[in-house]
């Protein structure tokens, strides 16, 4: 028997909950990514040649130039742009306008190579005439010192978000960002594991700032932070999350920790004067095991889930060679 014909299904109203959201990013290989540079021939000068190079002599010329030299001039567009935008809204305002600097914030595990990269991109954005003036911060210096840390049973959780105070490096990003003059910072040292206590470092009104750690991009957790509703990205202007897979990560990480323990370690200063002594895989084991128990976990818990909130993300594979960059446009 002829079927009653189906009645036509009624489309549901609204967005179909199956359809995914148009993908935010672009997604570039390595050599897409280079190939920006043929919009905007850029080589490097026998000037930045010698700072970068004084940077360690593990990085890749090569690299600087096909990788983080057009990041640069893309940067430079977003500074003249964001500079365009201030002026637009003070003209709107009736206000005079003063000088605001723009925010870079740089994240990423641990032995990623962030400090690396903020110093690579610190050094090529002096070449561009918007950024005359480029000062980095990383956010150690905000670590809360050993004996509060050991006070409240955080020594082994450094790097977690609840080792920092908050609430300083959020202040401080603020009044830099407000065009504030002579803004100080605390300072960590690597050698005596500890904050350097009567040190401080200041920003003075430059035209970029730098702003370089594992947690700079995240989000609000406790309630204090809920409440004040403001967020150290809240101050960015673009933020750069340097990503790898975790086991190579691992590796770096034991990789220094091999050669500070011919270098730093070895001075009778450190922290770490007692691991000069270890053998190759003694060694090995220790960092293995602090990567373990600290660094690992935090990428796991509170770093890697926060890459997704950058404006760009650089991927690295082996030697610190960049594969991939995904750049925000939505
Ligand atoms: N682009 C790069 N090229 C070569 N070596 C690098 C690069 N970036 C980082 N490294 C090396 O990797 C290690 C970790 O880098 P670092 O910038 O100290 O990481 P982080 O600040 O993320 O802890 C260092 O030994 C550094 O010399
Ligand atoms: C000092 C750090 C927390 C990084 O701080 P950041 O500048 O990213 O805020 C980290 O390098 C560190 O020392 N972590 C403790 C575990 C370890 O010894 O590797």
């Amino acid at each position: 028997m002829a079927g009653v014909p189906a009645t036509p299904a009624v489309p549901p109203v609204g967005p179909d909950p199956a359809t995914p959201l148009p993908s935010p990013w672009l997604d570039f290989t390595r050599e897409d990514w280079a190939a920006r540079r043929n919009n905007h021939p850029l080589s490097l000068t026998p000037d930045e040649i010698a700072r970068v190079s004084g940077l360690g002599d593990r990085v890749d010329l090569r690299e600087v130039e096909e990788v983080y030299l057009p990041l640069s001039r893309l940067l430079s567009f977003y500074v003249n742009a964001t500079a365009g935008l201030h002026r637009v809204t003070t003209d709107f305002l009736g206000e005079r306008p003063a000088k605001v600097p723009f925010v870079i914030g740089i994240a990423g595990s641990v032995a990623v190579g962030k400090s690396t990269t903020a110093r690579i991109l610190r050094e090529l954005l002096l070449r561009w005439p918007q950024s005359p003036r480029v000062d980095l911060i990383t956010t150690d210096g905000f670590l809360r010192p050993n004996a509060e840390l050991e006070a409240r049973g955080l020594l082994q959780r450094k790097g977690f978000p609840e080792s920092y105070d908050r609430r300083a490096l959020l202040r401080f990003v603020a009044d830099v960002k407000s065009g504030k003059p002579h803004v100080e910072a605390p300072v960590y040292s690597h050698l005596t594991y500890d904050i350097v206590e009567g040190e401080s470092v200041v920003v003075d009104q430059p035209d970029v700032l730098i702003v370089e750690g594992l947690n700079v991009l995240q989000p609000a957790t406790v309630r204090s932070e809920q409440r004040a509703r403001q967020v150290l990205s809240d101050y960015f202007d673009f933020s750069v999350y340097v990503d790898a897979p975790v086991e190579q990560l691992r590796e770096w990480y034991v990789e220094r920790f091999l050669r500070l323990r011919e270098t730093a370690f070895a001075s009778p200063e450190s922290y770490f004067h007692r691991y000069a002594a270890l053998t190759d895989s003694e060694a090995r084991e220790t960092a293995a095991g602090i990567w373990q128990r600290i660094n690992e976990p935090n990428l796991v818990k509170n770093v890697e889930p926060t890459r997704d909130r950058a404006t760009l993300v650089l991927r690295k594979g082996p030697d610190h060679a960049v594969t991939h960059i995904r750049l925000r446009r939505l």
